[in-house]
């Protein structure tokens, strides 16, 4: 929550601002039957009205189906995730995923949960074993607690990839369409340097809108966008002091199977 409650009584010793000087107004505020002058009244409703649009803004976002929680996730919250990602990467370490094309993709990647996503010559999959062997690690506890506030607190997901966006890194149009289940949607948390995501449709082609996703945003994808084509066009190296490296580090949750 951002901003003071214009509506809250402020409490004995606190000002009202400007209005504040008006004392029968406070009165009447607080319900000792007083009449407020209108000039009083104007200036409550008017920050009653921008404390509302404030927290309309911070809050929520939707973009052709996709919930977007601006600065969900505080600073303090955001380093913790990066020191269990960090752990993470240290018994998985990124690698970089080859096309089915044969081209290297240039984000890195590395998962954790049963299952972590792979590609190669053999397409896009779900695999066990991270490529060097051996299981994925866990899927950090901070992440989990995020998916079962804002998606499920019945089935924990499956994998959490991690892709790590250095400068120029990008990642083209796609859907998510290697789960099994379309019902449960991808939960995807923004660590780290600002990144442009791109919208399109749940048919390839027509137009698409753009959107700075910034360090602690997170984005649910489900219901009807959940196979809604998406992307991240560039980000903006160094505009984050996150990551000591710089850089993007994207997490989505999914379930698998
Ligand atoms: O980096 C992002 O914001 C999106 C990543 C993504 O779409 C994916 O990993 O499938
Ligand atoms: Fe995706």
């Amino acid at each position: 929550m951002t901003g003071r409650d214009p509506f809250r009584h402020p409490g004995p010793g606190l000002s009202f601002g400007a209005a504040g000087d008006c004392w029968p107004c406070v009165e009447a505020y607080i319900g000792r039957g007083a009449t407020p002058c209108k000039r009083w009244l104007a200036m409550v409703f008017a920050q009653k009205a921008g404390f509302l649009r404030e927290r309309t803004a911070m809050t929520e976002l939707e973009l052709r189906g996709f919930r977007i929680l601006p600065g969900y996730l505080d600073g303090a919250r955001q380093a913790a995730l990066v020191d269990g990602l960090r752990a993470v990467a240290a018994k998985a370490p990124l690698f970089t995923p080859m096309t089915p094309m044969g081209r290297a993709m240039s984000v890195r990647m590395t998962s954790a949960g049963r299952y972590g996503w792979v590609s190669g010559s053999s397409g896009y999959r779900y695999d066990a074993a991270h490529p060097g062997g051996g299981p994925w690690p866990d899927i950090p506890g901070g992440v989990l607690q995020i998916w079962r506030d804002l998606v499920s607190a019945r089935r924990d997901p499956d994998c959490c990839l991690i892709n790590y966006y250095g400068e120029g890194a990008r990642m083209g149009l796609h859907q998510d369409r290697d789960e099994a289940d379309f019902s449960w949607p991808v939960l995807s948390i923004s660590l780290g340097d600002d990144g442009l995501l791109r919208v399109g449709n749940t048919a390839r082609g027509g137009s698409t809108v753009s959107h700075w996703l910034r360090s602690g945003d997170v984005v649910v994808m489900g219901g009807d966008a959940r196979l809604t084509y998406h992307g991240v066009d560039r980000i903006r190296f160094g505009s984050s002091s996150l990551l000591s490296g710089g850089g993007r580090i994207n997490l989505t949750c999914r379930v698998v199977d």
